[in-house]
């Protein structure tokens, strides 16, 4: 029995991911991934490198891709709270620039699965947030690229609250926008 519920969202090829929980007196016990189940709905990734980031409020890490060595992700946060935004970027898609958000929280147990072929970010919202993740492919640094979170041609409504400051990387301010990948 699988002990996953697997939703697929409006974005062909993005799947939320809700986990079973076990709880006990001692706590909760749940598996975070397990080949099988995944390959059964249609997850077919080997992951072959695992990441672990963590990042205060306002910090906006993303939107990246690698080019030559698109990576698939299964993310999830251990800590805290996060708006995580997959973008499609499959040249020819039917959906090609269209966004997706989903709310990733230590307390939901959200999984967003991010298929090959998407550009991949994330903005924190509670003061603290680990994030966790799974890529089927390795990090090659000079094949990593990023578009800006804020690129009106894609629109992303980013829940940014008044008080907040939006923490940027050097490299993500300097990030070009959709059209750069066209
Ligand atoms: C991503 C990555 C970074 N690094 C190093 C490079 C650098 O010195 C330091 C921080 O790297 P970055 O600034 O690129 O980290 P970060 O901005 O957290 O990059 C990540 O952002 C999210 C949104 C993703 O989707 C990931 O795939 C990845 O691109 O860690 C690795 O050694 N291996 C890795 O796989």
């Amino acid at each position: 029995m699988g002990q996953f519920q697997f939703t697929p969202l409006s974005i062909e090829g993005l799947f939320l991911i809700e986990p079973k929980v076990f709880g006990d007196s001692r706590g909760y016990f749940m598996e975070t991934y397990n080949y099988e189940d995944f390959k059964k709905a249609g997850i077919t990734d080997i992951f072959v490198q695992d990441n672990q980031s963590l990042s205060r409020r306002g910090v906006l890490r993303g939107l990246h891709y690698q080019k030559n060595y698109p990576q698939g992700k299964l993310v999830r946060v251990i800590k805290g709270e996060v708006f995580d935004v997959a973008v499609d970027i499959r040249k020819g898609s039917a959906t090609f620039g269209r966004w997706h958000g989903e709310i990733l929280s230590a307390e939901n147990n959200k999984q967003f699965y991010v298929p090959k072929g998407f550009a991949h970010g994330f903005l924190v919202l509670s003061e603290e947030a680990e994030f966790v993740y799974k890529c089927s492919d390795f990090y090659h640094p000079e094949d990593q690229d990023g578009i800006l979170y804020n690129d009106p041609a894609i629109d992303i409504d980013w829940p940014i609250e008044e008080d907040m400051e939006i923490i940027l990387s050097e490299k993500d301010k300097v990030n070009g926008g959709l059209d750069s990948i066209i």
